[in-house]
C-alpha cells in the first residue's frame, strides 16, 4: 500500500468518521457540551475529504478550496469545544474566521491563488489550534493526563501548520493543493490522519477523568450543603484521629439544630433547606485547617478537629451557636427558639473507631438537648482531664 493522497484521504475519512462518532457517543451519556464541539469537528473533517477524494477522481462537485476550508471550520469547532471545556468566553474576533472563510469561497480556484489561499487557510488554522493549545494551559491547578496531551497534540498539530505557511511562502513547487502534488501534501496527509488519532484519544481521555471526578465528587459530598457526606468522613477521619497523641488531642463536635422541624412546618422545606445550607457555611468558615466537616444526615453535622483543646472546642461551638442563633431569630418567628445544641469529645488518644467517637459525641448531645438546648456540653476524655467541662 502506497501513502498515495487517495489512501492516506480514505483512511482519514475512516479515522474522523469513526471519531466523531465515538464522540458523539460520549456525549449522549455525558452531556457535556464541548464533546458535541469535538464531534462536529470530526465529521466536518470527513466531509472534507470525502469531497477531495471525489474532486480528485473527477467528480468535480465542489471547489477545492471549498473542501479544504472546511478544515478550519472542523479546528475552529475544535477551539469552541475546548473554550466548552475550560469555560472559557471567546471574544467576538474569533467568530470572523468563519466569516472570512466564507468570504474566501468567492474567491477563484486557479493555480494563481492557490498559494494565498492555502497560506490564509492554514494561518487560520495556526490560530484557532495554537489559541486551543493555550487555553488548556494549566490555570494554577493541575490539568487531567487527557488535557496536557490534548494541550501539546493541539500545539504539535498548530506548529505543523505554521510550518506548512512557511513552506507555502518560500516554495510553490513543494506544495500543489490544486492538483494534489508536492511533498507537503504527502507529509500534511499523514500528519492529519495521525493528528485525527491523537486530538481524538486525548479528548476522549480529557472528558472522562473530568466526570470521574465529578463521580469521585458526588459521591463524597452531601448534596445539598456540598460538605462531606458521612462515608467519606469514614475515609478521611483516620488519617486525623491516627494523629491524635497526648500533646496533640482530638475533638469531636456533634451538632444539631433545635426546633428544626417547625421551620420546614411553618415556612416550608425550601426554608428548611436555606438553613441547613446556612449553618454548614458557618461551620465552613469557622473551621480551622486541618480538621473535617461533614453532614451526618438530617439536621446533624460533625465537625473533627485535630490539635485541640478544651478552650478551642468552647470557642468555636460557642461561635458557631451564637451566630446560628443570631442568623435564625432574624429569619424565622418559631414558638421555641431556633439554636444549636452541641455534644463534644476532647480525647488524646485515636478511638477505637469514628462510630465509637460520634456515640460519645451522642451522649454529650443528648445532654445538651435534656439540659434545655441551646448549649455545648463538652466531656473531656484526655488523660490529664480533671473533670467532664459542660457549657451553657
Ligand atoms: N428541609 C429539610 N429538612 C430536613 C432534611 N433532612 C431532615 N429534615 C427534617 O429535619 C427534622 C429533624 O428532626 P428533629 O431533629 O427531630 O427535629 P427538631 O425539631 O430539630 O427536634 P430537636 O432536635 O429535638 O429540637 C425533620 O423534620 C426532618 O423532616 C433536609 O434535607 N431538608
Amino acid at each position: 500500500m502506497t501513502l498515495d493522497p487517495p489512501t492516506m484521504l480514505t483512511l482519514s475519512v475512516a479515522l474522523a468518521a469513526a471519531a466523531a462518532l465515538y464522540l458523539a457517543v460520549e456525549w449522549r451519556s455525558v452531556r457535556e457540551a464541548s464533546l458535541l464541539f469535538w464531534s462536529g469537528g470530526f465529521a466536518i473533517i470527513a466531509v472534507g475529504c470525502v469531497l477531495a477524494l471525489m474532486r480528485g477522481s473527477g467528480l468535480v462537485l465542489v471547489g477545492v478550496w471549498f473542501a479544504n476550508g472546511l478544515l478550519v471550520v472542523a479546528h475552529w469547532l475544535f477551539l469552541l469545544g475546548v473554550a466548552r471545556f475550560t469555560e472559557t468566553r471567546l471574544s467576538r474576533g474569533w467568530y470572523l474566521i468563519v466569516v472570512v472563510w466564507l468570504a474566501m469561497l468567492t474567491l477563484p480556484s486557479d493555480q494563481a491563488w492557490s498559494k494565498v489561499m492555502l497560506m490564509v487557510q492554514s494561518s487560520m488554522i495556526v490560530l484557532v489550534t495554537l489559541r486551543a493549545s493555550f487555553l488548556l494551559r494549566p490555570h494554577g491547578k493541575s490539568l487531567s493526563v487527557g488535557a496536557v496531551q490534548l494541550r501539546y497534540v493541539l500545539l504539535g498539530h498548530g506548529l505543523f501548520y505554521l510550518f506548512k505557511v512557511g513552506t507555502a511562502a518560500i516554495s510553490g513547487t513543494a506544495i500543489d493543493l490544486v492538483s494534489f502534488r508536492g511533498e507537503i501534501i504527502q507529509i500534511s496527509l499523514v500528519e492529519g490522519a495521525i493528528a485525527i488519532m491523537l486530538i481524538a484519544l486525548s479528548m476522549t481521555g480529557t472528558e472522562r477523568y473530568r466526570r470521574e471526578q465529578q463521580i469521585a465528587r458526588l459521591a463524597n459530598r452531601d448534596p445539598l450543603t456540598a460538605l462531606y457526606n458521612r462515608r467519606a468522613l469514614e475515609v478521611r477521619a483516620p488519617r486525623l484521629l491516627n494523629q491524635v497523641a497526648r500533646h496533640r488531642p482530638g475533638a469531636l463536635l456533634l451538632i444539631d439544630i433545635d426546633n428544626f422541624k417547625p421551620v420546614n412546618d411553618l415556612y416550608g422545606h425550601t426554608a428548611g433547606d436555606r438553613l441547613l445550607i446556612t449553618l454548614s457555611e458557618m461551620v465552613r468558615a469557622v473551621l480551622p485547617e486541618g480538621s473535617l466537616a461533614a453532614r451526618l444526615g438530617g439536621d446533624e453535622f460533625v465537625i473533627l478537629l485535630a490539635n485541640a483543646s478544651s478552650e478551642r472546642v468552647e470557642a468555636l461551638g460557642t461561635a458557631l451557636r451564637e451566630q446560628f442563633r443570631h442568623v435564625a431569630a432574624q429569619t424565622f418567628d418559631t414558638p421555641t427558639p431556633v439554636t444549636l445544641s452541641i455534644g463534644a469529645t476532647l480525647f488524646d488518644r485515636p478511638p477505637t473507631s469514628l462510630a465509637a467517637l460520634i456515640e460519645q459525641g451522642d451522649h454529650a448531645l443528648y445532654a445538651s438537648k435534656r439540659g434545655g438546648r441551646d448549649s455545648i456540653r463538652l466531656v473531656d476524655r484526655t488523660t490529664t482531664a480533671a473533670a467532664p467541662v459542660t457549657g451553657p
